[in-house]
């Protein structure tokens, strides 16, 4: 059943932002949306001619209606007319935070300048949002213009913005993305900025320009409120609001007069819609200047594989790693995780030399150092490891390098470093490693595919076993990694001609 999610807004009557705008939005990314409507704007692509606020009694009939019968996962709040409403919507949304069994995620976009200039709210909102509504907002998504109302900090540069989104979770807001589509910094690019759960995500890319961009920021917030909807962490919700509003910036048509209205065209699949994840060092991080740390090393481009890599077993011992080769399997990783491990780098010598013996592929898992020193054909990185290990040194060795992702931003950070292949997961819950909170499920996998089929080798990692592993395969993912389906079979042999079967190796 798809996700609930409700839009408060204004209608639009142009078509093009508020309510109109977040429907469209929303049904891009898979939800069911219902609404409630705070004011009926006459306008068109020129101008805002008309509020037409409703009235408090029509507003709360529709929230009623609606919060006895169709409960939401995630409220996205967009225009309210007057302190009023501000006040209304925040009662009712403080009972549902505090009643339901299920407290709804409150998407809050502060309307407070339409795109055209109009000022679409009355003058004494902003102490009522900053009293009654902001404590109780779990996303806040300002644009420029909305930010320095709200905090009184000119955006000027990166620490501004980290500034005015400290003064924003001062008023009780628990995360915060800026939008960057008006700063112009560095100049040509457009620099989005997310905070939450003490972290902080900056993407980027090129500006694009066009003159029709009329509802980005509804659209933007209602993608993000889809995506938490959906089950997309923050971060993820953040880069897919990015990418949908790119993609429906490039194909954004003039109706009217004046400024056309932001395109919506479903779910984002052309990469080049996706921003830059920007990290320290990048050409990106140091326009902004991000801190480099006097280790950093950063390096992109890693050996190629040249095919895909077909089922790939992950095993902890070299016992197994030359069973699997022995029985045909192409590609194994030798992954230990003990830290004393007394014949660590004894092991990681003969893992190497069997996928010489065997001609097969052999990944280290984790000991980049000792990988380097006996020239094994690849290692296998997650992403803390990417902050730690050499990469400079892994790239000069020749050695391949493969990085585990766990979502959307995960996936675009590692494309930063061009690796051998990128590897997806959880894709099902697992017993052989803590997993919670990243599984990813099928229908993500199908997404991330597509995406990065055409420049890398893909792999799907996570409970696949073989009565889930055709359905993995038929997304379209060069290769099928599992420990179990393998180690604990009753029979390994006939588990690796199944698993090969199963996924269309032979
Ligand atoms: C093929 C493949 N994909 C993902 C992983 C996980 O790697 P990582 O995130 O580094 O976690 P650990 O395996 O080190 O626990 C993998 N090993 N192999
Ligand atoms: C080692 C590992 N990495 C994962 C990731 O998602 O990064 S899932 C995983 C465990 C895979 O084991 P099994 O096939 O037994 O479920
Ligand atoms: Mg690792």
């Amino acid at each position: 059943m798809a996700e609930l999610v409700w839009t408060i807004a204004g209608s639009d009557s142009g078509g093009g932002a508020g309510v109109q705008a977040d429907v469209k939005a929303m049904h891009s990314f898979g939800v069911q949306t219902c609404t409630a409507i705070t004011a009926l704007t006459a306008q068109n692509s020129l101008a805002v001619e008309e509020i037409n606020a409703v009235s408090s009694e029509v507003l709360e009939s529709q929230l009623l209606a609606l919060e006895a019968d169709l409960k939401a996962a995630v409220i996205k709040i967009g225009m309210l007319a007057n302190s009023t409403q501000i006040q209304l919507v925040a009662e009712h949304l403080a009972q549902y935070k505090s009643r339901w069994d299920n407290p709804p995620v409150i998407v809050f976009d502060p309307v407070a300048i339409a795109s055209s200039g109009d000022v679409l709210t009355e003058e004494d909102t902003l102490d009522a949002l900053k009293k009654y509504l902001l404590p109780l907002v779990d996303v806040i998504t300002p644009n420029t213009q909305e930010t320095q109302v709200l905090t009184g900090v000119y955006l000027i540069g990166p620490d501004a913005v980290r500034e005015a989104a400290r003064k924003l979770r001062e008023f009780g807001v628990k995360s915060v993305i800026i939008k960057g589509g008006h700063w112009d910094y560095p100049s040509g690019y457009c620099i989005d900025y997310c905070w939450s759960e003490g972290e902080e995500y900056w993407l980027g890319n090129e500006a694009i320009q066009t003159p029709h961009s009329h509802g980005t920021g509804c659209s933007f917030a209602s993608s993000v409120a889809a995506c938490l909807a959906k089950g997309y962490p923050i971060k993820d919700a953040f880069i897919l609001a990015k990418a949908y509003i790119n993609q429906g910036l490039k194909l954004a048509q003039r109706f009217g007069e004046g400024r056309g209205p932001l395109a919506h065209c479903g779910f984002p699949e052309n990469i080049s819609d996706f921003p830059q994840v920007i990290e320290p060092g990048s050409w990106l991080g140091d326009e902004l200047e991000f801190a480099v740390s006097e280790e950093f090393n950063f390096a992109a481009g890693f050996a190629p594989i040249g095919e895909e890599l077909g089922l790939y077993a992950v095993v902890d011992s070299v016992d197994w790693v030359e069973k699997c080769l022995a029985e045909g399997v192409k590609t194994v990783q030798l992954r230990i995780k003990q830290a004393d491990h007394a014949t660590l780098e004894e092991d990681i010598q003969c893992a190497i030399t069997l996928g010489e013996k065997y001609q097969g592929r052999v990944f280290i898992n984790d000991h980049w150092e000792l990988s380097i020193r006996h020239g094994a054909y690849g290692v296998h990185l997650g992403q803390e490891d990417l902050d730690s290990a050499n990469l400079v040194a892994i790239q000069q060795a020749g050695l391949r390098l493969g990085v585990s992702t766990h979502g959307f931003y995960e996936m675009l950070r590692a494309h930063n470093y061009r690796p051998s292949y990128l590897a997806f997961g959880a894709i099902y819950p697992t017993t052989t490693k803590d997993m919670s909170g990243q599984i990813q499920g099928l229908e993500k996998l199908r997404h991330f595919v597509p995406l990065m089929r055409e420049t890398y080798p893909t792999v799907a990692i996570g409970g696949i076993d073989l009565t889930r592993a055709p359905q993995v395969a038929a997304t379209g993912v060069g290769s099928v990694a599992v420990v179990r389906a393998i180690t604990e079979a009753a029979d390994y042999k006939q588990a690796i001609i199944d698993l090969k079967r199963a996924t269309g190796e032979s």
